[in-house]
């Protein structure tokens, strides 16, 4: 495998030709293009966004995606749904152990399973929260996301991701953001792949203020990587699958989609190494909140209420003293669908297990284990504490995170997960001050 070329920096505008001379100077949309391409714009917001939200993009490809027929309703991707109900659901505590492999054939689409999600793509507002199982390679076939931008977390199995904008290589403790709309295609680079996907109908992610943190720290900028361009100049059929105001559509086009010679602008795929993340925490006494290790975040219309915030919980090593380490217990206002990459999770000695899942929805009372409680009651805090080998994760909304039928009904969902609290103690003495 050859490794591929990035541009680094988030938000950038980026500026890449697959040919010399590809992209025109000083104008968008010449009479006529270089090499004979044709001019597409791709926005990623409303055309007058301020200027330090607006994301746009501009195309020069061998032939228009205009180029293409009629969508027929695609049955082939079962478990993709973006349409989360409206009957009661439970403020019960929830865990899954990992999904098994697929045993059919199933690529990065036809092995997508929704599992919680809120909101509406329609409306702009919430996350479609995904995990995805394949065993092979989409072949002549790609797919775009008209309903909300891909922040792809594999678990398990390198993928390559060809974009219109370029090449992806993306391996565990990785993430990738697809853009909404943008083609692409997911080559397994192993036997499987299982992971998560989240589907952000918001405002497109970005990196969260930094505040009295200043300006290095957390995920660094520069540490971000968008695609050099890339294209494939094929003529044969492919399959093109949509995914549309919750739906999925399918046509067939007689080229291949992924033609982009050139492209300029600030919206574009990128990945990001979930290693590189600058963990800041407290080095004197206290936990602090988990805000503080976002990765990602897409605000809403309300300043400080994230439609979503993508958060981690890398290595890191903990010194805070005469303090309770692990994560507190704690009822948020925001819910919390978490899940594990790699390693063990500080708050849960046992039973979260990578490829698996938790969602602790609003207010639902969470945090250590009855295990984990009692050991670091005991623990030596004159001591640091190294979490080494470990990568969690936590999907965080404003809204109510609603599992799906299919999660619910899922034989990976644990039973009796709330026991993992019923081994709590009284430690109380009122003599004991
Ligand atoms: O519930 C969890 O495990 C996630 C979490 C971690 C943390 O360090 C503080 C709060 C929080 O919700
Ligand atoms: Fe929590």
């Amino acid at each position: 495998m050859t490794s591929l070329d990035y541009q680094t920096g988030f938000g950038n505008h980026f500026s890449t030709e697959a040919l010399p001379g590809a992209l025109p100077t000083g104008r968008n949309s010449p009479q006529n293009c270089p090499y004979g391409l044709y001019a597409e714009q791709l926005s990623g917001t409303a055309f007058t966004m301020p200027r330090a939200e607006n994301r746009r993009s501009w195309l020069y490809r061998i032939r228009p995606t205009a180029l293409q027929d009629a969508f027929e309703p695609y049955e082939g991707a079962a478990g993709w749904s973006g349409d989360f109900g409206t009957e009661p659901i439970s403020p019960n505590r929830l865990r899954w152990n990992a999904p098994d492999l697929p045993e059919a054939p199933a690529d990065f689409v036809d092995g997508m399973q929704t599992w919680a999600g809120n909101g509406h793509s329609n409306d702009q507002t919430g996350v479609g929260i995904h995990l995805y199982t394949a065993n092979r390679s989409m072949k002549r076939r790609v797919f775009y996301n008209a309903d909300g931008e891909l922040l792809i977390v594999p678990e398990q199995g390198r993928l390559r991701i060809a974009t219109e904008l370029g090449l992806i290589d993306l391996e565990p403790c990785e993430i990738a953001v697809i853009p909404r709309g943008v083609r692409f295609r997911v080559r397994l680079l192993d036997e499987t792949a299982r992971g998560y996907v989240l589907e952000n109908y918001g405002a497109p992610l970005r990196p969260p203020e930094l505040g009295p943190i200043g300006s290095n720290g957390l995920a660094n900028t520069r540490d971000f990587l968008t695609p050099v361009a890339w294209y494939e100049d094929i003529e044969e059929s492919f399959e093109l699958i949509a995914k549309f105001s919750g739906g999925l559509w399918r046509t067939t086009l007689n080229h291949s989609p992924l033609d982009v010679v050139a492209w300029h602008g600030t919206n574009a795929p990128y990945k990001y190494d979930l290693r590189r993340f600058n963990v800041i925490g407290s080095i004197s006494y206290d936990h602090p909140d988990p805000c503080l290790f976002t990765v990602l975040t897409s605000p809403s219309d309300t300043p400080g209420a994230a439609n979503v915030d993508f958060a981690i919980f890398p290595p890191r090593i903990l010194v805070a003293e005469d303090t309770f380490r692990p994560p507190w217990f704690h009822r948020n206002f925001a819910s919390e669908f978490m899940g594990l990459i790699q390693g063990v999770y500080d708050a849960k000695a046992e039973g979260f297990v990578p490829g698996g899942a938790s969602l602790h929805n609003c207010m639902s009372p969470h945090g250590p284990d009855a295990e984990t409680f009692e050991k670091a009651i005991q623990a030596d805090t004159s001591q640091p504490h190294y979490i080494r080998d470990t990568m969690a994760f936590m999907f965080e909304t404003r809204r109510i995170i609603r599992p799906t039928r299919a999660a619910l009904a899922s034989a990976t969902l644990q039973q009796g997960y709330d026991t993992v609290w019923s081994g709590i103690r009284k430690h109380f003495d009122p003599a004991k001050p």
